[in-house]
């Protein structure tokens, strides 16, 4: 299986782990030197940026710098995350080879988060698959809050099917479905999937799970023994949502692959070296690691 898709630095004004919120900007050059750190690592995907509103998340206003800047490894894709149309052309123009889009099960976190309906995300979702069919660009597609949400408490899981069907529908190569909160628990994990799977193949299928609850683990073994084989994670569980107060960051990759090492599933994921980024990391942005795997052997 592709064991995991990693994210680069995503610190907006989000809390951190200890509820302290990140104010400084990560400087360009230190996202740069952790992507590169990361695709050392052998990971297969690393999501190097997002394209958005720089008015809506000004951290991520030197998203081409960084695309352009690190360097691409053979073997390695480094998708961004685009919102809409806009975002597309600025990323192939920056040299994106890969983008994802990101939707949600919630009406009130799409509205949050990109400033929409999720009928009218759709609509702009098309334009954007018709133009990367043209391009000859893969698109990826997330859908956002499918476990809870911020704003609506508990998605009915049949409308995370519903959403995930039409994104698959219009051409995605591959739905993530992300517990943006991290609120889902390996029951209502394996409910949301049971409904998803009728309607989009596992093997189309990744979960991104956030680590608010300290569920993201057993929620992704769950996936795992469902059939999923591709899970998002983030190294020293950094990261967040800026349109989702209080969730933390993604399941830490130190975590995730010591656990699928202890199952036997081959990652080709070196962890030594990620211990390394994960320590390069903190230090640059002063924080603690939230991987457990980190904290056992005393590394930072
Ligand atoms: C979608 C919009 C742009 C709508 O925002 P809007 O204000 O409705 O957009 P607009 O079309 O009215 O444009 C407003 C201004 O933004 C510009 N603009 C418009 N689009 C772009 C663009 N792509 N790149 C750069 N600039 C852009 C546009 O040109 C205009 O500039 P002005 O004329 O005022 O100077 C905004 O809401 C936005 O950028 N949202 C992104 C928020 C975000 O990054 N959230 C976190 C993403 S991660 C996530 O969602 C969850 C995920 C994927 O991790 C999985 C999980 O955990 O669940």
């Amino acid at each position: 299986p592709v064991p995991s898709r990693q994210r680069g630095v995503e610190t907006g004004p989000r809390p951190t782990q200890t509820g302290r919120r990140l104010q400084a900007v990560v400087p360009t050059e230190v996202k740069i030197r952790f992507i590169d750190m990361l695709s050392e690592t052998g990971l297969p995907v690393i999501e190097a940026t997002s394209f958005v509103s720089p008015k809506w998340v000004p951290q991520m206003a030197d998203h081409a710098e960084v695309l352009k800047g690190i360097e691409k490894f053979p073997g390695v894709s480094y998708p961004v995350l685009i919102p809409n149309l806009k975002g597309f052309q600025a990323a192939v123009a920056a040299g994106a080879r890969e983008v994802s889009i990101f939707g949600a099960a919630s009406e009130l976190f799409s509205k949050k988060n990109i400033n929409c309906s999720i009928n009218e995300s759709l609509q702009r979702f098309s334009e954007v698959m018709e133009a990367a069919r043209a391009a000859n660009i893969p698109v990826r597609g997330y859908v956002s809050c499918v476990l809870g949400c911020p704003y609506e408490g508990k998605i009915a899981p049949a409308k995370v099917a519903e959403v995930a069907k039409k994104m698959y529908a219009m051409g995605c190569y591959e739905i993530s479905l992300g517990d943006t909160i991290g609120v889902g628990t390996p029951g209502s994990m394996k409910e949301m999937l049971s409904a998803v799977m009728k309607e989009v193949p596992s093997g189309a299928l990744a979960v991104h799970c956030h680590d608010t609850y300290g569920q993201a683990l057993a929620n992704t073994l769950v996936a795992l023994q469902m059939g999923v084989s591709v899970v998002d994670s983030s190294v020293s569980g950094l990261g967040g949502c800026p349109y989702a107060q209080g969730a933390s960051g993604n399941v830490a990759t130190e975590d995730l692959v010591y656990m699928l090492d202890g199952l036997g599933i081959h990652t080709g994921v070196d962890l030594q070296k990620l211990m390394d980024v994960g320590a390069f990391i903190c230090k640059a942005l002063n924080r603690r690691s939230n991987s457990k795997v980190a904290q056992a052997t005393c590394r930072l």
